[in-house]
């Protein structure tokens, strides 16, 4: 993070998806700026937080300068949890009516959305926040311009994710989550 005295904060995110960003820069406008860096990342296999922190170090390694980088999972209860980190793929393959009929044998359709950014200091150091937003999983309705946003209903609405203004997903989402505490946890250390 660089903070000049009164000038205004900018953290260099590293990602690849530009809606990831959109979102990202929206909620955090009022505590700083986001500068993207478009780097395809390798990814683990394996826990959602193992994956985070290497997308971060080895973001680090190729720019050795303070940035996040973040890994979003959609975990489905009824399959412990999978797709998981691996939904991109899913998504990539079985689109997203697919996503709705992978859980036709099950009764239990509830999911969680989980999204985790690593903040990585100059020293290379990685802390994590993550973000989790309950819902369940649904035949797909409204835009199809983000990942699996019309396939996830959270908890309490009657809208998908897709369906909902993006200022109110941007304020009970599982980004939204963790980003508040990655803001909390920035702004101590200043
Ligand atoms: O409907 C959605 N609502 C969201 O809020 C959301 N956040 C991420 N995604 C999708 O889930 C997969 C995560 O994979 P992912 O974390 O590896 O991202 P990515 O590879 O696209 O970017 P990055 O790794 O360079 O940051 C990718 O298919 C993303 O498009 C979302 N879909
Ligand atoms: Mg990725």
């Amino acid at each position: 993070m660089a903070a000049a005295n009164s000038a205004r904060k900018v953290l260099t995110f590293v990602t690849g998806n530009v809606k990831k960003l959109e979102e990202v820069k929206a909620i955090l406008a009022p505590f700083c700026d986001v500068v993207p860096h478009d780097i395809d990342l390798p990814e683990l296999q394996g826990e959602p937080n193992d994956i985070a922190l290497d997308k971060a170090k080895a973001a680090f390694e190729i720019l050795k300068k303070p940035l996040i980088t973040e890994d979003t999972c959609l975990c489905y209860n009824a399959l412990g949890g999978l797709p998981g980190p691996y939904v991109k793929w899913f998504l990539k393959k079985i689109k997203q009516e697919g996503l709705y009929t992978l859980l036709a044998g099950y009764e239990d359709k509830t999911a969680y959305a989980l999204c985790t950014f690593a903040y990585c200091d100059s020293q290379g150091n990685i802390q994590l926040f993550e973000g989790r937003t309950n819902g369940r999983i649904v035949p797909p309705r409204g835009p199809r311009d983000f990942g699996w946003d019309p396939c996830f209903e959270p908890d309490g609405y009657d809208q998908t994710y897709a369906e909902m203004d993006s200022a109110e997903k941007n304020k009970i989402s599982h980004r939204a989550k963790a980003l508040q505490l990655l803001k909390e946890g920035l702004t101590a250390h200043l």
